[in-house]
């Protein structure tokens, strides 16, 4: 029987989750190649050390490509990677795939499968839940809409980077649930730091209150994780405040479209966005804890 060729992928933005999904494909050893691209092109250095191939521009990485995957900041880098100078939209072909898992909205992925599909190739958005540390262990969750024929075609390049994925339908459902999903974080992230905060003003232990929450109904992985982070006040990045607040500000957007009210998610973006004016974007969402301290 004829053996089935393997791969060559691609990967576009390498910041903290990129530079781990990337590096899971190469160690994998499953694609025929791995070529990578970053903006500030130092960050693509140690991939290469490790073995993988690295372009001056999107282009150039869709043209060496059957499958180019990007993880970019926020709804402009999207489009900016796409219809940017030597962006995906100019190497992209009939037979060529693109499957961006950045966080963006419904109307910027709708605007990039559109315009991948005018030249002939095959878009999926797939946004992950899960940060860092699931990144690097390839314990992803991954959220996929848009064209099935390469939602099926990546399956070996999804189990790889995560540890499940969800087959949504039609390109903006997997953008709609990512948002839906960290408008949740978000808002219980906001309640979390609130009632962490209140408990050091009424003379309460903090780590006291983490316990009693970790042993009843409320107890999840993210309190657990973040309240000693919450507790030093030192916030070092897994999951970036200013993209929480971006996702907030996108979901609040949705909700909008939709007529649907989002009063407690209207609240948390506020305390993200004070959070941000003071300086704390570029720190770990849990950040977010420095907007109910006042001087
Ligand atoms: N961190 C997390 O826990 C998670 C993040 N996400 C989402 O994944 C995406 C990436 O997140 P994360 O890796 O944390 O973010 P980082 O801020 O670490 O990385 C952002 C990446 O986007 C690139 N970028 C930013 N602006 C542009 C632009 N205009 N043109 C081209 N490239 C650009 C950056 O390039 P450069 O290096 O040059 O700045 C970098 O490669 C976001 O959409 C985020 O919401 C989803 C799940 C979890
Ligand atoms: O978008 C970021 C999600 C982070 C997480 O799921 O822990």
């Amino acid at each position: 029987m004829a053996e089935i060729p393997k791969l060559r992928v691609g990967f576009l933005g390498l910041g903290i989750m990129g530079e781990a999904m990337a590096r899971n494909l190469l160690k994998s050893g499953l694609f025929a190649s791995v070529m990578v691209w970053n903006r500030t092109m130092a960050k693509c250095a140690p991939l290469v050390a490790e073995g993988a191939q690295c372009a001056e521009t999107p282009a150039a990485v869709v043209d060496s490509c059957d499958v180019t995957f990007a993880m970019l900041a926020d709804p402009s880098a999207a489009l900016e990677a796409v219809f940017g100078d030597n962006g995906v939209l100019a190497a992209i072909a009939p037979g060529k795939g693109y499957v961006d898992m950045s966080t963006v909205d419904e109307a910027t992925s709708t605007k990039i499968g559109e315009a991948i599909a005018t030249k002939g190739g095959k878009f999926l958005e797939g946004p992950v839940s899960g940060s860092k540390k699931p990144a690097i262990d390839g314990q992803l969750i991954i959220m996929a809409a848009g064209d099935k024929e390469l939602y099926d075609l990546v399956q070996s390049a999804f189990n790889v980077m995560g540890k499940k994925s969800f087959y949504l339908g039609t390109t903006g459902a997997a953008a709609r649930m990512k948002l839906v999903v960290n408008m949740v974080m978000g808002s219980m992230m906001g309640a979390f730091c609130e009632g962490m905060a209140l408990a050091d003003k009424a003379g309460l232990e903090q780590s006291a209150l983490l316990e009693i929450l970790g042993l009843g109904a409320m107890a999840n992985p993210m309190f657990a994780l973040k309240g000693p982070a919450i507790m030093s006040r030192n916030y070092p990045p897994a999951f970036p405040l200013k993209h929480q607040q971006k996702d907030l500000r996108l979901a609040l957007a949705l909700g909008d479209a939709l007529n649907q009210p989002l009063p407690v998610a209207a609240a948390a973006n506020e305390a993200f966005k004070n959070a941000k004016a003071k300086g704390h974007a570029d720190e770990d969402f849990a950040a977010v804890y420095e907007a109910t301290q006042q001087k």
